[in-house]
């Protein structure tokens, strides 16, 4: 048996220490599980609490508890881009300010849509003919923590959609089993989990194109998922004064990496980086759990089938609430430092990434370009990138 160490009182130390870090990343990640299940959870900050319930998994239990629990009736918060489908976007309506202007977007809900199906209509626009014919929400002032709240459905990765109720912090809440996590913490999440990233195993895996390339697994404090650096040769000993390493920051792509999916070039850069890396002899390529530019796969999938009806890439991911890129590339620059590589020459087109890194701390001391050609599919997604996100073509 081993003997738990004391517990530090200081509360100081308690609220601001190391400890308080990987107890705030455990609770949001807690948090997001349960919106995950459609469960409720309460949501701290500034002296307010709100029940809140995620839009596409709640069921008529959790609609049950916010409407016995709430204050005042439950509203519907949308992030504003999927607001502007039912809210009219410039326009001030009633003295409130403009949906673009909105952290977060409130909605009535009278009891045709406060029910389950109708709430994934409304949470999602790939969802067809979930919504009573004829009715549409009315816009209100959003509550207090509706964009922390909006912040807490996306770490989960579901759609940036939620039925909230302010509720009294009564003891009595305490009987209904509800996790509680604070807006500051859920808003801290993301340079928490990346600051807390730890080396937890390390194997050779020799692979075709690089017979001497090893994989380093990195995992954060909340529990989640790792990250992966793919090593070839020895990047962490490129001479001081000499070329720094190559260095690939790619974003998980189930469908590229894995499937061969033409909707996309990710395949192509994954393989081609690896093997240019091995003809420099060196390189590290940092391969981050951010699927669909960090919306997650599901999402991804959403933004296809929005593709499909004529949205390019970036409205696409707008139309379900999300921004047109949510990666976190801090997670890339923590595990670069700990492997002793601290400067780079970045395979990118995406202009972004290069001063991501640099703000993060890495000297970025060149771009390689990385393009490959258009392959008869992903010619309107290529084009989107250069056009919309500013991707250098040479
Ligand atoms: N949301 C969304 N994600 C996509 C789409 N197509 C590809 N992705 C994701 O985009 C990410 C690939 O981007 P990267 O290749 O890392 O980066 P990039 O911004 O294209 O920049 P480069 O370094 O030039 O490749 C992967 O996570 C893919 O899953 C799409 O249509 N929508
Ligand atoms: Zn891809």
């Amino acid at each position: 048996m081993t003997i738990p160490a004391p517990l530090d009182t200081d509360p100081v130390a308690a609220a601001t220490g190391p400890d308080s870090v990987a107890l705030g990343l455990r609770a949001v990640h807690r948090a997001a599980s349960e919106l995950r299940r459609g469960t409720p959870v309460l949501l701290r900050g500034g002296g307010e609490t709100m029940l809140v319930a995620a839009a596409e998994t709640v069921g008529a239990a959790g609609l049950s508890t916010l409407a016995a629990l709430g204050r005042s009736a439950p509203v519907l918060l949308l992030a504003p881009a999927r607001a502007a489908a039912f809210a009219p976007v410039v326009t001030p309506l009633h003295g409130l300010r403009p949906v673009a202007e909105e952290a977060a977007v409130a909605f009535r809900l009278p009891p045709p849509l406060f029910e389950p199906t109708a709430l994934r209509g409304l949470a999602d626009p790939t969802a067809e003919g979930l919504l009573p014919e004829g009715t549409r929400p009315d816009r209100l002032a959003p509550p207090a923590l509706a964009g922390a709240a909006l912040a807490l459905a996306k770490l989960g990765r579901l759609l940036p959609a939620l039925v909230a109720a302010p509720v009294r912090d009564a003891p009595g809440l305490l009987r209904h089993d509800l996790l509680s996590v604070e807006a500051a913490q859920v808003l801290a999440y993301p340079a928490s989990a990346a600051a807390s990233l730890r080396k937890v195993a390390e194997a050779a895996v020799p692979l075709e194109a690089a017979p001497d390339a090893r994989i380093v697994a990195f995992r954060a404090a909340d529990g989640g998922i790792e990250h992966l650096a793919i090593l070839v040769g020895r990047p962490e000993d490129a001479l001081a004064g000499g070329a720094a390493p190559l260095a690939r920051m790619h974003s998980e792509c189930f469908t590229g990496d894995l499937l061969g999916s033409l909707r996309c070039d990710c395949g192509p850069q994954l393989q081609g980086s690896i093997r240019r890396m091995a003809a420099e002899g060196a390189g590290v390529l940092i391969y981050l759990a951010q699927e669909g530019r960090g919306i997650g796969l599901v999402n991804k999938l959403r933004a296809y089938a929005l593709q499909d009806g004529g949205l390019d890439t970036l409205d696409a991911n707008r139309a379900l609430g999300w921004g047109a890129d949510e990666r976190n590339f801090l997670v890339a620059a923590t595990m670069l430092q700990q492997l002793g590589i601290e400067r780079v020459r970045l395979l990118t087109n995406n202009p972004d990434k290069l001063a991501a890194l640099a703000a993060c701390g890495i000297a970025v001391e060149g771009r390689v370009q990385h393009s490959f050609a258009p392959n008869g599919v992903n010619d309107g997604y290529l084009e989107t990138k250069a056009r919309r996100f500013g991707h250098l073509l040479a």
